[in-house]
């Protein structure tokens, strides 16, 4: 009898989720004939974002400061057009100086080619070292360029959007956006910015079926991260090998798929998925198995967490030693 109660419970359970999950889960947006702006789509993971956009049939306006790169990146990707009307715009600009001009190009692009379905910010860059060796400038450059950046383009595109009450906005993260690492004190806050801007934002427009999705990739195959890694520290290297490299191809490919379906969490690999669980933190759920997963698999994520972070202290204990050895044996030559 008891058996019988928990088992009803269970499919009552079940069919509730089913009559609910039409409410949480938004309506895919239709890429074809979409205008789709990428901060940021000169290179790398924004490039990649473009292309993959491109090839579903949107219109593409590129965003960066390199005129020549960014034209170059357009002859790319007309490469994979899908049909002939579609077009590839490329407006030079610097995402973090001057509000007023940001608003204008992208009032510009609007007029050209229609109101922008999808914003993806994606313009960043990465400064690694040892916080005392950081000069306080650096800090202050990224969390412009990463973070205002962001809200630059972003709150030029929001009232049109809320207007036509449809509309995507991308943030790209980082997983030094979900933890903060040795080596990472300039760049993490600015990634962390962006998650608290977006649950924000999210809050705001979701009644506006407008969808917000951050995105946390792991080390990615790109200029950037080529640059990156010639100044980074051991340590930080040594750490980020707990996570592996990712194809900027592979990565642009989930972001997309995450944007077109609205979802607020976009992550990749194992190790992506236990961080996403272990920060969702007071997020906003897209589906209801990911908040009934989020609930399971939190408490065994952070053991599984500690023994990472453990791991990381060890990294830099030992380094640590090693750099004082070196250092007196320099001492005594
Ligand atoms: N690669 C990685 O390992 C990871 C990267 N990320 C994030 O993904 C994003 C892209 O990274 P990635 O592809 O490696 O970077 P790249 O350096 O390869 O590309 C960066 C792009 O942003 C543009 N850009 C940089 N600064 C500005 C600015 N001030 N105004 C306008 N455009 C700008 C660049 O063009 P130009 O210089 O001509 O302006 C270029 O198009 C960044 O936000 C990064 O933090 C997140 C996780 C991992
Ligand atoms: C249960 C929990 C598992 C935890 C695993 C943790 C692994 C952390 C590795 C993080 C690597 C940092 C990526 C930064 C990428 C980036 O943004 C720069 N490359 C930008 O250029």
């Amino acid at each position: 009898m008891l058996l019988l109660l928990a088992a009803a419970c269970v499919v009552a359970f079940v069919l509730l989720l089913y009559m609910v999950s039409p409410l949480i889960s938004p309506k895919p947006l239709k890429l074809p004939g979409a205008h789709v702006v990428v901060t940021g789509g000169s290179s790398g993971i924004g490039k990649c974002v473009a292309i993959e956009c491109y090839k579903q049939g949107a219109f593409i306006t590129l965003i960066a400061r390199n005129e020549s790169k960014l034209l170059q990146t357009k002859k790319e990707i007309e490469k994979y057009s899908v049909n002939d009307k579609q077009v590839v715009l490329c407006i030079s600009v610097d995402v973090s100086k001057d509000y007023g001009h940001v608003e204008s190009v992208l009032k510009q692009a609007q007029e050209k080619l229609g109101p922008v379905d999808m914003l993806i910010n994606c313009a960043g860059t990465s400064t690694t070292g040892k916080f005392e060796d950081l000069e306080v400038s650096c800090f202050e450059r990224l969390m412009a360029v990463n973070y205002l950046g962001s809200v630059y383009a972003s709150h030029a595109v929001i009232a049109t959007m809320k207007e036509r009450r449809m509309g995507r906005i991308v943030f790209v993260s980082s997983q030094a956006g979900q933890v903060g690492l040795f080596g990472y004190t300039a760049y993490s806050p600015t990634k962390f910015a962006l998650r608290g801007l977006a649950e924000a934002l999210q809050m705001e427009v979701k009644p506006y079926n407008i969808y917000v999705t951050v995105a946390y990739p792991p080390d990615t195959d790109t200029p950037g991260f080529a640059e990156e890694i010639k100044t980074k520290p051991l340590e930080t290297k040594l750490i980020s090998e707990a996570s592996s490299v990712c194809q900027a191809e592979q990565v642009a490919r989930v972001i997309v798929k995450d944007a077109i379906q609205g979802n607020f969490n976009s992550f990749m690999g194992s190790d992506g998925y236990m961080l996403s669980v272990l920060t969702s933190g007071m997020s906003p759920v897209t589906a209801i198995t990911e908040g009934l997963q989020q609930v399971v698999c939190m408490g065994i994520f952070r053991i599984i967490g500690l023994f990472y972070l453990g791991s990381f202290d060890s990294i830099v204990r030992r380094c640590m030693i090693q750099r004082e050895k070196s250092e007196s044996t320099d001492k005594t030559k």
